[in-house]
C-alpha cells in the first residue's frame, strides 16, 4: 500500500475523484472516471443544472489550481441519460470549464472516442460491449450524449484498443449561420487600444452554432492587421481585451443565439478569432471566461463549415484544415472539417483530429483543507 492509499485508509472523510487525462491538439481534457456523484434529473440537461447548483465545488476543485489550472477542461461521464434510455446512446457526457459547463465540446469527444474504446471497465461504461464494431473497416461507433444532442464517434480499433495512429471523427449536430456580415458598433467605453488606433468603432462579425454559439470575427476587423499568427507586437492579452469587450457586448442580444428547441443552448460561448491561412484557417479562440483554446476547437470548426458553405466557399463533400497558434507548430495536429450533409436543421459537419494519454490521478480533499474548492489567481502579464 502506498502513501496516498494509507492515507485514504486513516481519512475516511475524504472523497476521491479518479480521471483520466488525455490531450487533443495540446488542449486538456480531464475525464471524470470515477467519485462524481449521481446528478438528479430525468433529462441530461437537467442534470446538467443539478451539476452546476449542487456540485458546482467538484468542477472547481478539478479545473482549478492546485489540482487543475486556468485553462484546464474536463468531460464528467453520465452513464444514465434519457437517450441511453431510449437506446439512441451509448454514454453521456457533460463538458466543463473555467466557468461552467458548456454544451458542445469537439477536443474533448475525440478525446473520449479513444478513451471509452480502451476502457474495459464496466462500471465506467456500463454499454462498452453494445458497441458496433465493423471487421472489414475496423472502425467502432460510438454515440455520445452531449448537452447539445448526440455525436457519432467512429474510432479505429485494434484488438478492441483504440488506434493512436488514426485520426478519431465525428459527425456533430445540424450546424448553421444565424448572423452574417453583422456590423457591431463598439461604444467608447469599451473600446480597444488597437481599435481606437485604427480609428475604427464598428467591427463585422457572423454568428454560427456548432452545438455552441460562436462569433468569428477576423483579427483585421478587431484592429489587428497581422493578424493572429504573426500578430506584429500585439499580446495575447491585447486579443484577450478585444474579444471580451465583443463578447460583452454581443452576449446580451438574445436574438443573435436562438436554438430550434432547447432554451439551455441559446447563449454565446466564445469568440473565436479567425485568418485564412494556405492550408485552411487559422483560429484563436477565447471561450467560456475568456480561456484560450490550445486546440482548433471542433465545435467551432463545425461552426466554420457552415459559415463556408453558406459562403460557397465549400460544397457539400469538400473539407478544410483547421488549427490553432499551438497546433500549428506540430505538423498533423489539427483538426479537419468536411461539410457532409444538408438536412432540414442544419449541416452535419465531419470533424477529425487526434487524442493522446496523458496520465490519471486521484484526487481528494482532506477534511481541514482551507480551500477545497481550488482558486484562480490573475498575475499581471
Ligand atoms: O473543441 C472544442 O469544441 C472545445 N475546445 C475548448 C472549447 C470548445 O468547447
Amino acid at each position: 500500500m502506498d502513501v496516498f492509499e494509507t492515507l485514504l485508509e486513516q481519512n475516511p472523510a475524504t472523497r476521491t475523484i479518479k480521471v483520466v487525462d488525455m490531450h487533443t491538439s495540446g488542449e486538456p481534457t480531464r475525464i471524470v472516471v470515477k467519485g462524481y456523484p449521481e446528478l438528479e434529473g430525468s433529462t441530461l440537461l437537467e442534470k446538467r443544472r443539478y451539476a452546476r447548483e449542487k456540485h458546482d465545488d467538484i468542477r472547481q476543485r478539478l479545473m482549478r489550481e492546485p489540482r487543475g489550472h486556468g485553462e484546464m477542461y474536463g468531460a464528467i461521464l453520465l452513464r444514465d441519460t434519457e437517450l441511453t434510455r431510449s437506446g439512441e446512446a451509448d454514454i453521456g457526457v457533460l463538458f466543463c470549464h473555467n466557468e461552467g459547463y458548456s454544451t458542445m465540446c469537439g477536443h474533448a469527444t475525440i478525446a473520449l472516442g479513444r478513451f471509452l474504446i480502451d476502457t474495459h471497465d464496466l462500471d465506467v461504461f456500463p454499454r462498452r460491449n453494445n458497441l458496433k464494431h465493423d471487421e472489414e473497416t475496423s472502425l467502432t461507433e460510438l454515440r455520445l450524449h452531449a448537452p447539445c444532442g448526440v455525436v457519432h464517434l467512429s474510432v479505429y480499433t485494434d484488438d478492441s484498443h483504440s488506434d493512436a495512429t488514426r485520426l478519431v471523427s465525428f459527425l456533430g449536430v445540424p450546424s448553421f449561420v444565424t448572423a452574417r456580415d453583422l456590423q457591431v458598433d463598439i461604444p467608447p467605453a469599451v473600446q480597444w487600444k488597437r481599435l481606437r488606433d485604427a480609428q475604427r468603432n464598428r467591427v463585422t462579425v457572423d454568428i454560427a452554432y456548432g452545438g455552441a454559439f460562436y462569433a468569428l470575427v477576423s483579427a483585421k476587423e478587431l484592429g489587428f492587421p497581422a493578424g493572429v499568427r504573426a500578430r506584429d507586437g500585439a499580446t495575447v492579452a491585447e486579443f484577450d481585451e478585444a474579444t471580451a469587450a465583443l463578447k460583452s457586448i454581443l452576449s446580451p442580444r438574445k436574438g443573435l443565439f436562438g436554438h430550434p428547441t432547447e432554451p439551455d443552448l441559446e447563449y454565446l460561448y466564445s469568440i473565436m478569432v479567425v485568418e485564412e491561412t494556405l492550408k485552411g484557417e487559422l483560429g484563436l479562440c477565447f471561450f467560456a471566461d475568456q480561456q484560450i483554446d490550445r486546440s482548433p476547437c471542433g465545435s467551432c470548426v463545425m461552426a466554420r463549415v457552415a459559415l463556408a458553405v453558406e459562403r460557397d466557399r465549400l460544397k457539400i463533400g469538400e473539407g478544410c484544415e483547421y488549427e490553432s497558434v499551438v497546433s500549428l507548430l506540430y505538423e498533423g495536429n489539427g483538426f479537419r472539417g468536411t461539410a457532409i450533409e444538408k438536412t432540414s436543421e442544419g449541416l452535419i459537419v465531419k470533424v477529425e483530429g487526434r487524442a493522446f494519454y496523458t496520465g490519471s490521478a486521484s484526487f481528494v480533499v482532506e477534511e481541514h483543507d482551507v480551500m477545497p474548492s481550488g482558486f484562480t489567481v490573475a498575475l499581471p502579464n
